[in-house]
């Protein structure tokens, strides 16, 4: 079941989902709108290697905006610290922001209960596109669980920025530790 606005709202003031900023005016009738941090990593090599760590540039995203190239993904992060124990975050874009043709994520929207950080998101444009530093990007939703809680505690935790894949990680691990995310 997904929490209401007024619902994420009265979770916050009980501190059962950290929203850190908190703007009550950025709460939707079932979301929260999120903004987007002021800096990005670019990969640097033109292949990428699971196996491998991945070298990035950092970018600052400068106040009179940025021009996103389609042919390449942008690692971005929300402004906010968010996360909750309690209930399942799942993040989305703002309707006005896929209608330019803007992926906030690639294909990685749920968020794991006890995971509190700045969320990286996965910018992919579909045309160039000019996007601003805290603009309000995406919106993020939570659900009710069912069944026992483990919480998170994988290679994210308590990241802040934007955070390249560090799932070369996962290859020095046996294949039970993997998907256990240990
Ligand atoms: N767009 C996203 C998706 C997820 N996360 C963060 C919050 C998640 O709780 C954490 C881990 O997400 P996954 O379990 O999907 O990722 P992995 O399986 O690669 O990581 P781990 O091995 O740590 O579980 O990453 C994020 O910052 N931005």
């Amino acid at each position: 079941m997904i929490l209401t606005g007024s619902e994420i709202e009265s979770q916050v003031a009980q501190g059962r989902i950290i929203i850190d900023p908190f703007q009550p005016e950025q709460l939707n009738p079932n979301s929260y709108n999120f903004r987007l941090g002021n800096v990005l990593k670019v990969y640097s090599e033109a292949v990428l290697d699971v196996r491998k760590p991945n070298p990035v540039q950092t970018v600052y995203l400068p106040e009179d905006g940025m021009v996103l190239q389609p042919d390449r993904i942008y690692l971005g992060s929300t402004v906010e610290v968010m996360g909750s124990d309690h209930y399942v975050p799942i993040i989305r874009a703002r309707s006005g922001v896929a209608r330019l043709g803007l992926f906030i994520h690639i294909t990685a929207d749920l968020i794991d209960i006890g995971s509190v950080n700045q969320w990286t998101l996965q910018l992919h444009a579909v045309q160039p596109l000019r996007i601003y530093p805290g603009m309000l990007l995406g919106q993020v939703t939570f659900w009710r669980t069912e069944g026992p809680v483990t919480l998170y505690s994988g290679k994210y935790q308590g990241s802040m920025g934007p955070q390249e894949s560090a799932i070369h990680l996962d290859f020095d691990k046996s294949p039970r530790e993997a998907m256990a995310g240990l």
